[in-house]
């Protein structure tokens, strides 16, 4: 059996009116790895993505992770996964407006039942991991994009998923606030022990992946030489 995180076999994904967004995608990520997903819009970076998180559900093909496989869950069973195994970063951040910084981060905690002190410590070191140890108080919309990333992403730690699924996380922001996101990840990535699918234009993490996946017109391209 392999040692893999998750296995994907055979994806293929039609929508409505004929788009074949996946053409038979078959991937693997190991535990630990950080693999890039580039390719130009439209090329199917967040359709593949959704499927492997469970957020949709696959013409054809098997998506496997952390040894459940994904396309035959019922809701409760993907509910489940994307509390305890899966941690989701999107390019528009998706922080709950009225909630504090720290409440967001709080919010899959209270969501899998932890106790409050546990939660209360978990927050607080999350938060300083992502820097953000004197902005616990602050709503989003008092805090600048790149602190709003770092909200989402120590929000998609907290119930220390296996997995680790970003679509565009620098999208909204400047390049060099977009580096620094990055690089966050990548420490978050060796720090946590998550592995992480990232689908990304950004050169900035294409230079920090384990490995870099290129999806052309739904189908993979071409993989690079893992970089050490
Ligand atoms: N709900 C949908 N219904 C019909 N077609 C869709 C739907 N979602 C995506 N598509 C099509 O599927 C293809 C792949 O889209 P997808 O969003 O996965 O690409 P992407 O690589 O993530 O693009 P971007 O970088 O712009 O986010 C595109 O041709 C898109 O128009």
């Amino acid at each position: 059996m392999s040692d893999a995180l998750v296995v994907v076999e055979g994806l293929r994904k039609l929508y409505p009116r004929g788009v074949e967004a996946l053409r038979g995608v078959s991937l693997e990520a190991h535990p630990g790895e950080l693999v890039a997903i580039r390719g130009r819009s439209g090329s199917g970076k967040t359709t593949l993505l959704n499927l492997v998180g469970g957020l949709d559900s696959p013409t054809e093909g098997t998506v496997v992770v952390a040894g459940r496989e994904v396309t035959s869950l019922d809701e409760a069973g993907l509910l489940d996964l994307r509390r305890d195994v899966i941690g989701f970063v999107f390019q528009s951040f998706g922080l709950i407006p009225v909630l504090s910084a720290s409440e967001n981060v709080g919010v899959p905690m209270r969501l899998a039942r932890r106790d409050v002190a546990e939660r209360e410590e978990r927050v607080r070191t999350l938060l300083a991991l992502v820097g953000l140890e004197n902005h616990v108080n602050q709503r989003p919309y008092e805090l600048s994009g790149g602190q709003r990333q770092r909200v989402a992403l120590a929000r998609a730690l907290a119930n220390r998923p296996q997995l680790l699924i970003a679509d565009e996380p620098t999208g909204q922001l400047d390049s060099q606030t977009a580096g620094k996101i990055m690089e966050l990840i990548r420490e978050l990535v060796r720090s946590e022990g998550v592995t992480a699918l990232v689908a990304t234009h950004d050169p900035s993490l294409i230079g920090l992946a384990d490995r870099v996946l290129e999806l052309r017109d739904g189908a993979i391209l071409e993989e690079s030489a893992r970089m050490g």
